[in-house]
């Protein structure tokens, strides 16, 4: 029997509390016969079950609401007429309506309770507490969250509560200042977050996370939206920063590395550290040849989203009717190159920016100097990839501060201060990565990226033959082992390579207006130099 009392939350006349669940109880509960809609689970030939998640197949980062307090009111980034971003602010009166919206529906039934952790430093780890009464996404969190051990869950102490109340509604959403029926609002003074008519597991997730952003670099601790890996010996740590389907989980599982974690990091004296406990990788065509890690990691106690399953449990990963955001999360010993027991390593020594350019403009890598490092940091030019946000429906090209702007909770100064601080320490070097288009139409090939990914890692970089590149002024190799040599320079890909100078022009026109914001003050002027010119 659980000692739990959620009364002291408000939630009432629980049925039943179902505590940290094991992977046998999370499966028979999912796959429960008498499951309706979208709580229901289908067992696949592989032998992970599939969900649907719903009307929400990815983020809604217009839901995305803090409380505005004495305490958050002079520390979180607020959107501005000036620098628009989603931390939205919402009364401390609406957030009491809101949470009773959930505390409502939680009670009277059968809840799952899971109790982890966020952080894999035991110093500065966040134990989380999730609520919720779908069995999956009780799955999901498991998955996602590093489990404590017996002896921790017996003494847990929650530093934050979630309260997943996907099946309610929040009807009166006006008078709230909300944006619409569904409702992801953080109190960062009472440490908690709601959740109301989204069933996507990713609100979870990448919430935590946007709440580590928030304390973390408060206590000097860089927070970043990267992968991270290391080598063999555990003493070459890279990371792979990104936003979404940029590359990170997949260039970061890599059999000749050892996995660190695919999404979200810090970095304090003692070097990098993951927040998770798992991964959680889109499987949109995802092929056993090319990606056979992520591929053999979608097996029992793995659960999969949006993906098509016919009677027989048969997958097609090409199916993308539902969205192109089909997701499996698993936990991070399903892939078998791993830092094991604590997923850390050392300072990272290679900093990698991956950017999937849709102009078909930046070069597949240039190598970096600390200014433009900086400059490139702040911009976070990449392209929104289909799906993982709501309304995004093709590649949009965006400026996404430091390649996560939709998680940050301070301004992207702080972290980009906090990352550069760490990079001096270690000496990192950084590279900028385009994983997307080309002047040929289409994505450059997760071959050539490996083989672009290798070179930096193991140093072949830094022997390789450069030139530099007009407009961006970037360094650019001209040969690099496994690479293409036809790719490295971006204009050889264009049939007509004029067309890659007005590009790069429209590009770079872009670049600078975006970094207007940043130079009110002296050091973000001082960076302008970095950027492109024209
Ligand atoms: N050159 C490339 N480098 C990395 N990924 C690529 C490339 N070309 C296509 N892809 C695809 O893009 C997606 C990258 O997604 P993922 O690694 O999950 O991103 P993230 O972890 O950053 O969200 C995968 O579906 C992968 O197959
Ligand atoms: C889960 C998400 O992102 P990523 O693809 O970076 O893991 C997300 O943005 O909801
Ligand atoms: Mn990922």
């Amino acid at each position: 029997m659980s000692t739990i009392d959620l009364s002291q939350y408000g939630i009432k006349n629980v049925k039943e509390i179902i505590h940290n669940p094991s992977y046998e109880q999370l499966f028979k509960d999912e796959t429960d016969p008498s499951l309706e809609g979208f709580e229901k689970g289908t067992v696949t030939e592989l032998g992970a079950v599939n969900v649907m998640t719903g009307v929400y197949t990815g983020r809604s980062p217009k839901d995305k609401f803090i409380v505005l307090d004495d305490n958050s009111k002079d520390k979180v980034w607020w959107t501005t007429e000036e620098y628009p971003n989603d931390n939205k602010p919402v009364t401390e009166a609406a957030w009491k309506e809101i949470k009773q919206i959930a505390v409502n529906e939680l009670s009277d039934k059968k809840l799952y309770v899971v109790d982890c952790f966020c952080g894999a430093n035991h110093d500065t780890r966040m134990a989380v507490r999730f609520i919720v009464e779908v069995a999956w996404q009780a799955h999901f969190v498991t998955n996602m969250f590093i489990q404590p051990s017996a002896e921790e869950l017996a003494n847990f102490k929650p530093d934050f509560v979630v309260f997943n109340a996907s099946k309610a509604k929040v009807t009166n959403f006006k008078e709230l200042g909300l944006n619409s029926e569904t409702a992801v609002v953080f109190n960062t003074t009472s440490r908690e977050q709601v959740i109301i008519n989204t069933w996507y597991g990713g609100e979870m997730k990448k919430g935590m996370f946007s709440m580590m952003n928030y304390y973390l670099p408060q206590q000097g601790i860089a927070s970043m939206h990267c992968s991270a890996n290391t080598d063999k010996q555990g003493q070459n740590t890279a990371i792979f920063f990104g936003l979404s389907g940029t590359g990170k989980t997949t260039l970061s599982t890599d059999p000749k590395r050892l996995l660190i974690g695919d999404d979200e990091h810090g970095w304090d004296d003692n070097g990098v550290f993951n927040f998770e406990g798992g991964c959680y990788a889109k499987v949109i065509n995802l092929d056993k040849e090319s990606e056979p890690d992520i591929f053999n990691a979608i097996r029992r106690d793995a659960l999969l989203e949006n993906v098509t399953v016919d009677n027989n449990g048969k997958i097609d990963f090409k199916d993308k009717s539902v969205t192109e955001n089909t997701r499996v999360s698993y936990p991070i010993n399903h892939i078998e190159s791993i830092v094991e027991p604590i997923s850390a390593g050392p300072a990272a020594k290679n900093v990698i920016f991956l950017s999937a350019d849709a102009f078909g403009v930046l070069p597949p890598v240039s190598i970096l100097t600390p200014e433009q490092t900086k400059y490139y940091f702040l911009s976070g030019f990449t392209a929104k990839l289909a799906g993982t946000e709501r309304g995004i429906t093709e590649p949009t090209p965006t400026f996404s501060a430091c390649f996560g702007q939709a998680f940050l909770e301070l301004h992207p100064t702080k972290y980009a201060e906090e990352l550069v601080k760490r990079m001096q320490q270690s000496g990192a070097k950084a590279y900028l990565v385009n994983t997307g288009w080309n002047g040929t139409g289409k994505r450059i090939s997760i071959k050539d990226t490996r083989g672009i990914i290798d070179a930096i890692l193991d140093g072949a970089i830094l022997n390789a033959p450069t030139k530099k590149l007009p407009i961006f002024n970037f360094e650019v190799p001209t040969e690099l082992p496994g690479v293409d040599p036809k790719i490295l320079d971006p204009r050889d890909t264009y049939t007509n390579p004029e067309e890659w100078d007005v590009k790069a022009q429209d590009l770079a026109a872009r670049f600078i207006k975006n970094f207007k914001k940043y130079e009110n003050n002296p050091a973000g002027k001082a960076l302008v130099t970095a950027g492109p010119q024209l």
